[in-house]
């Protein structure tokens, strides 16, 4: 039987960095994947960008149990179905979408961020295309560009921090989405991950901690997050 590619987008967060300060109905303040970019909620872009593949058969968006604007900001986008199935930090969204989507332990799962609207059609190709061809997981990351400083906590003259040590940045990379498993075994890391009290940023983490090496495919520089008040302007400048 043919493996089914499944994107879950986790969209649950508040996006407290952002301080988006909008208010939608009942004046709830409106968490950022809500926020319009060139006109459009930000969680639709993101969803959208996941769409532009064919490979991909579902969008899965997982909201907040209290969320009150995502069948607007969905309405009309073909193969996308939306639960309620939210939880407290993101791996833990993720744990819960995946459970709800029942899938075959051998179907591939994509996670992508609804604060990733910027994602490439080529980038996810890339992914999708190496995941494939590898039978293995992985996910887009970037190779960090800029000389990398360790500051330490101590205060300098101006009230901030001072370096400890310059790093050496030869092998490290930037974590973007989407981040690409079979079913089965990300749901069995990131259940393994939260027995363990493990601190999960992403799908990845959970997997190296359960021994598995994904690799690592060039992201692009608009598949940033958006994350802090100035990115929305940043992200609707590369769109
Ligand atoms: N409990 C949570 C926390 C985050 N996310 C999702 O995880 C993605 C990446 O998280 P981030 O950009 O950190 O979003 P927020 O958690 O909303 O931001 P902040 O940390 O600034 O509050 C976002 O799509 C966000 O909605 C989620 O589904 N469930
Ligand atoms: C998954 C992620 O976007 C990869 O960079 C990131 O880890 C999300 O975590 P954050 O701590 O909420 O920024």
């Amino acid at each position: 039987m043919t493996k089914k590619i499944i994107a879950i987008v986790p969209a649950a967060g508040i996006g407290q960095r952002a301080q988006t300060g909008f208010s939608g109905p009942e004046n709830a303040v409106l968490p950022k994947q809500y926020r319009l970019i060139r006109g459009e909620p930000m969680l639709r872009l993101a969803v959208q960008a996941l769409l532009a593949d064919s490979r991909v058969d579902q969008v899965r968006v997982a909201v907040a149990p209290e969320d009150a604007w995502a069948a607007q900001a969905l309405a009309g986008l073909p193969r996308t179905v939306w639960r309620p199935c939210g939880g407290p930090s993101r791996a833990q969204t993720v744990t819960a979408a995946l459970q709800d989507a029942a899938l075959r332990v051998d179907d591939w799962v994509l996670v992508h961020d609804a604060a990733r609207p910027g994602l490439p059609a080529k980038a996810l190709a890339r992914l999708i295309d190496a995941c494939l061809a590898g039978g293995q997981g992985g996910l887009l990351a970037q190779r960090v560009a800029d000389t990398v400083k360790r500051g330490s906590r101590r205060d300098n003259a101006a009230g901030g921090d001072v370096v400890q040590a310059t790093v050496v940045r030869d092998a490290l990379w930037l974590a973007q989405t989407p981040q690409m498993f079979p079913a089965g075994l990300l749901l069995q890391a990131l259940l393994a991950a939260d027995a363990a009290r493990a601190p999960i940023t992403d799908e990845a983490s959970a997997m190296e901690l359960a021994g598995y090496q994904p690799m690592l495919i060039e992201g692009a520089a608009q598949n940033f997050k958006v994350t802090w008040p100035d990115d929305f302007d940043l992200m609707e400048k590369w769109l």
